[in-house]
């Protein structure tokens, strides 16, 4: 039998940033996919929203609503919800930007971005890989950025995280191979969210994006999704320590 299980019956993933945009697409991806969902995000009412979403796929919802900062309390309330049921996938999704040029850039912007998308990530793939069962191959899935493999006009701080959650997830990758978890990261180039939708109204920025993407177009929600599923799944048991850019094409278009 050749064809693996691209399913995820009766896993429990965990997806931080999972009230809007891609985060939430992963998760609902995941509860069709047959898991259950522990979602992290700040929004009350947001959590409350996705969990009925994902509850109508017949799947079981946790909610923690936090600023992804607050890891420490995180992992507390991750262990008050599930006890020692074992993680079988943490999606590490939440994420901000503040697009300052590089001469303009404020401590105050470091701080929030670097905090936000790389302390709060590796911190929280640490404590998830300490609730995985070594019997069972456990995933943490980071996601980066096309920003974090080639310059963008978006930020220098936030495509410093970006390529850091890359070269975290070589690392993890490498470490934790022995304890049977994979670690791999999803790099987008543009995808219609909240953070880009200023971006994308503006039709000479869709025209600069479109020239630079062999496939002519702006992702789908569900195509980001199935890439998360496949990474959170036994189909990719013998992938470890890469970067998957699901960007139509962007990173490999020259001129
Ligand atoms: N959209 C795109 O084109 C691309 C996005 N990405 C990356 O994908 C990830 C998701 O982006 P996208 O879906 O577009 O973003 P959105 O802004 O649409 O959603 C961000 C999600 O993260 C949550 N979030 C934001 N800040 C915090 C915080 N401090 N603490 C906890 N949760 C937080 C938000 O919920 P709440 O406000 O309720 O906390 C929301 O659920 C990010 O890491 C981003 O860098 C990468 C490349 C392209
Ligand atoms: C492709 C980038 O990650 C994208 O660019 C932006 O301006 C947003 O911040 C997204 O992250």
């Amino acid at each position: 039998m050749y064809l693996p299980n691209f399913m995820l019956q009766s896993k429990l993933a965990v997806v931080t940033g999972a009230t809007k945009g891609i985060g939430r697409a992963i998760a609902l991806a995941y509860a069709e996919a047959g898991a259950d969902i522990v979602l992290i995000a700040r929004s009350k009412d947001g959590l409350e929203q996705v969990k009925e979403e994902v509850e109508a796929y017949g799947r079981q919802a946790y909610t923690i609503s936090s600023d992804i900062k607050d890891y420490r309390k995180i992992i507390s309330e991750v262990d008050q919800l599930i006890g020692d049921k074992p993680i079988d996938i943490w999606v590490n999704n939440a994420g901000i930007n503040v697009r300052s040029k590089a001469m303009d850039v404020t401590e105050e912007e470091w701080d929030q971005i670097i905090d936000t998308n790389m302390k709060s990530s590796f911190f929280l793939a640490q404590a998830a890989a300490k609730r995985m069962d070594k019997e069972n191959p456990g995933k943490i899935i980071n996601v980066s950025s096309v920003g974090g493999h080639v310059a963008l006009r978006t930020g220098v701080v936030y495509a410093m995280t970006k390529s850091a959650l890359i070269q975290m997830t070589k690392n993890l990758a490498m470490e934790w191979g022995k304890l049977g978890i994979n670690v791999n990261a999803i790099g987008p180039w543009y995808f219609p969210t909240s953070l880009t939708e200023k971006l994308l109204e503006d039709e000479d920025y869709v025209r600069d994006i479109l020239d630079r993407t062999p496939l002519n177009r702006i992702g789908k929600l569900e195509e980001l999704a199935g890439t998360a599923v496949f990474l959170g799944s036994d189909a990719s048991n013998y992938i470890t320590g890469q970067t998957l850019f699901v960007d139509g094409g962007m990173t490999i278009y020259g001129f």
